[in-house]
């Protein structure tokens, strides 16, 4: 089986509706920045104050790299994961890609409750912050994608079930 990775931008619900979407389908959840710190033994923040962008990135293509090797997991992706395009070939090759979407006015509030990501932290206007990262990522996410979830106006678990009619159709 293949794994069920999730894409998109940050706030758009990857961690969150990926780990219930592990547990309804009773799959194990694996989220590559928290596999990034768990290597590490630092956070996110940390490494890009330390060592800066291009480290996290080189960090993230590893971790890509080992977890594509295994499937039949729920796999989170960070939200710059696919800008590599060696990361989606990486992914495609053993995983169907979701990708979640969410209006920049929705991500700004999801992200407003927990500020450790550090491309949105530095001091400037969120939303036009937002904005601009989103025109910039918009047709590299859309390339990657096998399918688009636009969770702005759906609960957690609408979006997990959209997810999951969606993969009964590819099965079919
Ligand atoms: N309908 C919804 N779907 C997904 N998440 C939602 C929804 N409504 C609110 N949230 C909240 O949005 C916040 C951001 O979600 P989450 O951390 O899962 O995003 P992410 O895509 O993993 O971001 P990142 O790329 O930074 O890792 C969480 O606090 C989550 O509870
Ligand atoms: O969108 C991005 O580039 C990022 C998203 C987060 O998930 C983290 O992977 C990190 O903060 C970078
Ligand atoms: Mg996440």
């Amino acid at each position: 089986m293949k794994n069920i990775v999730l894409i998109g931008f940050m706030g758009t619900g990857k961690t969150t509706v990926g780990r219930r979407l592990a547990l309804r389908l009773g799959l194990e959840f694996i989220d590559t920045d928290a596999e990034i710190e768990r290597v590490a033994g630092k956070t996110i923040q940390d490494i890009f104050a330390r060592h800066g962008l291009i480290r996290f990135r080189s960090e993230e293509a590893l971790v890509i790299k080992r977890l594509s090797l295994q499937g039949g997991r729920v796999v989170a992706t960070g939200g710059g994961a696919v800008l590599d395009s060696k990361n989606v070939d990486s992914l495609k090759k053993n995983g169907v890609l979701v990708r979640l979407t969410a209006p920049p006015e929705v991500i700004v509030q999801r992200v407003g409750k927990r500020r450790n990501r550090p491309l949105l932290n530095h001091g400037g206007a969120l939303l036009e912050t937002v904005q601009r990262l989103m025109r910039e990522r918009e047709e590299i996410y859309g390339q990657a994608a096998d399918f688009t979830v636009d969770t702005g106006a759906l609960s957690k678990d609408e979006t997990v079930e959209r997810i999951v009619s969606f993969l009964r159709k590819d099965v079919d």
